[in-house]
């Protein structure tokens, strides 16, 4: 009888088992599925709209001219334009407020200048290259993005500032003291050290935006784009984190709900319903 009792537990267990191996098995299917049968964006070819892939030099972007000419975006073939016939040009070097209405279409531009989406109408160039023209790994490389919600890795600080290894750890220790992640006192070294979680949440929210400028300054790209960068970061900050960013030179794309942060831009653009409704000195 006991060892009757002994098969019963001996064949629970085993169906156990088999449910979860099946479980699993399902698990490993679907995560088969979405490598193999998600449509992912080419990295290397460029062939968009019949748009022949351009010769670019090693260093393109080398000067950092951004050109929007008549730009439609559709998120979707059903849905109304998200950017309606928007036009404007940032000069090298130059910094660009922008500003608008939520859903006026300010993170959409962004959207269509790293052809997160491609555009329907009109053309964007960067150094007079049409951006459908540039692999997207290189179009990718070549434009330093911070946004609003910071993207951070689990590993250390370290690895967060500068994932390729390709920094010095002076030139990384001058990144976080100018903005303002390790005072001077600080030991930098261990500081680099320092855990970053999963989605940096043992990280305060404007923290993880610090990271993600330092970042952006470690990557010396010529165009950079920072859509509502510094939204959770406090005024006193920001102002050090601008200037910091103003001595770069880089051709800047500021999109910002903070008056603030784009007062001191060379130009500010307002985008209403998806289209630019005026531009202009931010005196104006
Ligand atoms: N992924 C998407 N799919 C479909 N429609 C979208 C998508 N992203 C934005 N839109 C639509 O495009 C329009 C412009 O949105 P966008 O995010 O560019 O505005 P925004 O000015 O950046 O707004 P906010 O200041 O709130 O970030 C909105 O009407 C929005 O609903």
């Amino acid at each position: 009888l006991s060892y009757g009792l002994g098969i019963a537990y001996a064949l629970q267990g085993a169906l156990q088992v088999v449910l979860r191996l099946e479980i699993d098995l399902v698990s490993v299917e679907r995560n088969l599925q979405y490598c193999e049968e998600t449509p992912q964006e080419e990295p290397r070819s460029a062939r968009v709209h019949n748009v022949e892939p351009a010769p670019l030099c090693d260093a393109w972007p080398d000067a950092g001219r951004l050109a929007f000419v008549d730009v439609t975006l559709r998120y979707r073939p059903e849905l109304p334009p998200a950017l309606r016939g928007v036009s404007f040009s940032v000069e090298a070097g130059e910094r660009l407020g922008v500003v608008g209405r939520s859903g006026s279409g300010k993170s959409s531009l962004v959207s269509a200048l790293l052809r997160l989406v491609e555009v329907e109408n009109g053309a964007i160039s960067v150094d007079g290259v049409d951006v459908r023209s540039v692999p997207l790994a290189r179009l990718r490389a070549g434009i330093a993005v911070v946004m609003q919600d910071a993207v951070m890795f689990s590993g250390d600080l370290r690895y967060n500032l500068d994932p390729a290894r390709a920094c010095t750890d002076e030139a990384l220790t001058r990144a976080l003291r100018r903005v303002r992640l390790c005072a001077e006192a600080d030991d930098a070294a261990e500081k680099l050290k320092e855990a970053v979680g999963e989605g940096g949440d043992n990280w305060s929210a404007g923290q993880r935006q610090l990271i993600c400028l330092a970042r952006a300054i470690l990557r010396g790209a010529k165009v950079l784009v920072c859509d509502e960068a510094t939204s959770s970061i406090d005024a006193e900050t920001d102002g050090v984190v601008q200037g910091v960013l103003r001595e770069r030179r880089a051709t800047m794309l500021v999109i910002a709900h903070r008056l603030e942060t784009i007062l001191d831009s060379d130009r500010v653009l307002l985008m209403d319903a998806g289209a630019v409704a005026e531009e202009g000195p931010p005196a104006e």
